[in-house]
C-alpha cells in the first residue's frame, strides 16, 4: 500500500477544522501529541537504557508538543532537560512551562552542553509550518542534531527537512537523518526520505475527518498512542 500523506497546507487546514467544528482545543490536541511523543521515546530508550532526555522545542506548536512529551516523560521516570530558546508569550506556552518548572525539570540555554549529558533527543524545534533558511538562534542547534551520535527522535519532521521535499542539500541540516520519527496525525510528504524507525501518533482523527483528508487511521493497539509503521522505499 502506498504511503497516504498529508501536506503542510492541509495539514494546517485539518488542525483548523477540528479546532472550529470539530469542538477540539488546541491545548487538547498538544496533549495528545505531546503524549504520543513521550510513548515513542519509551519505545526507543527503556528507562534502563538511560533517563537523561533533552528536549529541543523551537517557538511554534511542534516546540509545544515537545514541552507536553517532557512533561510526560518525567513522570514515567525520565530525567527531561528542555531547551526552549524562542519562547512563546502566549499563555498557554507559559502555562506548560510553569507545569514543567514547578516539577523542577531544568530548562538550559546551552544546548551543546546539554549534549554532553544525554542518552536521547527529542529534535521538537520546527514540524509543518517550517519553511525557508534556518533562521538564528536555530543553525548551531540543527548542525549539531546533524553530527551528533546520539540518539534523535523527530517530532512531526526532521527540523530543516522540507516539508514536501525532505533533507536539505546545503547549508545546517545537510545530511541530518535521525534514527527516528513520530509522524502526528499522518505522515508527512517528507517521509518519502526518510530512512529509520517511523511511528504515527495523535490518536485523535475521526473517521470522517480521515476520509475527508484521504488519510489512513493507524490501527492503534489496545491504550497505546502511537503505532510502529516502517517506510521502505516511500511504502507502508
Ligand atoms: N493535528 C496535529 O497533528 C497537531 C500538530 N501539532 C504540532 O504543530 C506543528 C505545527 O505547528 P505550527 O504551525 O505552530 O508550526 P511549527 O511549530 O512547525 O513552526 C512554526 C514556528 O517556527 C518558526 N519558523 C518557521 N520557519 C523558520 C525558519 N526557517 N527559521 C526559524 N524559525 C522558523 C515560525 O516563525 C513559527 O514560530 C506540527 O508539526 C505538530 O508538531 C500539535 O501541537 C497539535 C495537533
Ligand atoms: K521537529
Amino acid at each position: 500500500m502506498a504511503l497516504r500523506t498529508i501536506s503542510a497546507k492541509s495539514a494546517a487546514a485539518l488542525d483548523q477544522e477540528l479546532m472550529s467544528t470539530g469542538g477540539f482545543s488546541i491545548d487538547q490536541l498538544m496533549e495528545l501529541a505531546g503524549l504520543s511523543v513521550s510513548q515513542a521515546l519509551f519505545r526507543l530508550q527503556p528507562l534502563s537504557k538511560g533517563k537523561r532526555i533533552l528536549v529541543a522545542c523551537g517557538p511554534g506548536n511542534n516546540g509545544g508538543d515537545g514541552l507536553v512529551a517532557a512533561r510526560h516523560l518525567y513522570y514515567y521516570g525520565y530525567q527531561p532537560t528542555v531547551y526552549y530558546p524562542k519562547q512563546s508569550k502566549s499563555e498557554l506556552y507559559q502555562r506548560l512551562k510553569k507545569q514543567l518548572e514547578d516539577l523542577q525539570v531544568p530548562f538550559t540555554e546551552d544546548f551543546t552542553s546539554a549534549l554532553q549529558n544525554t542518552d536521547h533527543i527529542i529534535d521538537a524545534i520546527f514540524g509543518f509550518s517550517f519553511s525557508g533558511e534556518v533562521r538564528e538562534p536555530f543553525p548551531k542547534v540543527i548542525e549539531a542534531l546533524a553530527s551528533t551520535k546520539i540518539p534523535v527522535l523527530a517530532v512531526d519532521a526532521p527540523s530543516s527537512w522540507d516539508i514536501e521535499d525532505g533533507p536539505r542539500e546545503d547549508g545546517p541540516g545537510k545530511g541530518f537523518m535521525p534514527p527516528a520519527l513520530i509522524s502526528l496525525t499522518a505522515p508527512k510528504p517528507l517521509v518519502k526520505c526518510f530512512k529509520g524507525t517511523h511511528f504515527i501518533g495523535g490518536r485523535f482523527l475521526s473517521p470522517s475527518v480521515a476520509e475527508k483528508y484521504g488519510l489512513d487511521i493507524p490501527k492503534y493497539e489496545g491504550l497505546d498512542q502511537v503505532v510502529e509503521v516502517p517506510v521502505e522505499n516511500g511504502k507502508l
